[in-house]
């Protein structure tokens, strides 16, 4: 799929001054969010969409803090947010609330999300090797617990993966607990 580049832009936050441009792949509109020096090996975040976690400040996952705690570490060493438009794992975010809805009946994630007819996950990270190509880069240190993250990336070297792991509460035990034992991620 042909993907459109934008041009850069400032982006001023709470958090530092980074640098924004969007990456648009079809319909999704992708960004990366970067702190100047990037270095010969950038700190990196992969972030996945996740409106309520990000911007509504739900309790149900982790991904709100995870964000946060990305672009503080990365206004602090220089580096880049990835952050895809794969809201729900890829399944929207219609169908991300119908997947709360089954949770809220009892199911976890994983059940919710196949009960709905998808797949536990159903992102892919093509468009990351794209992204890391266009900026040249070809070793990284990785924010991540996800497996999956690091076995997508292809001719990319990580020289090492920083875990980001953030304190659970009553309403993302579970989903941790999901995650962990049957996601494989390394929480
Ligand atoms: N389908 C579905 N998606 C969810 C649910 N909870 C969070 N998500 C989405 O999951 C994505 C975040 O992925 P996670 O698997 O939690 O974590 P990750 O980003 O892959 O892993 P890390 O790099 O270790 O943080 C976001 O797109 C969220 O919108 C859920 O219950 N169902
Ligand atoms: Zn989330």
């Amino acid at each position: 799929m042909r993907i459109h580049i934008s041009n850069v832009a400032k982006l001023p936050t709470k958090f530092g001054e980074f640098k924004i441009q969007s990456f648009q792949e079809g319909i999704k509109e992708h960004l990366v969010i970067f702190k100047e020096p990037i270095g010969d090996i950038p700190l990196i975040r992969i972030h996945s969409e996740c409106l309520t976690g990000d911007s509504l400040g739900s309790l149900k996952c982790d991904c709100g803090e995870q964000l946060e705690y990305a672009l503080v570490n990365i206004a602090d060493s220089g580096g880049m947010v990835i952050y895809l438009r794969q809201e729900g794992r890829n399944i929207g975010l219609f169908n991300k609330v119908n997947a709360y809805a089954l949770q809220d009946k009892g199911l976890d994630t994983i059940e919710a999300n196949h009960q709905l007819g998808f797949q536990e996950d159903e992102r892919n990270y093509e468009i990351v090797n794209y992204i890391l190509d266009y900026f040249d880069i070809k070793k990284i240190h990785l924010l991540t617990n996800n497996p999956k993250k690091i076995e997508s990336l292809s001719g990319i070297e990580i020289v090492k993966r920083w875990p980001i792991i953030m304190a659970s509460n009553k309403f993302n035990e579970d989903y941790l607990k999901t995650k962990k034992e049957l996601m494989g991620h390394m929480i």
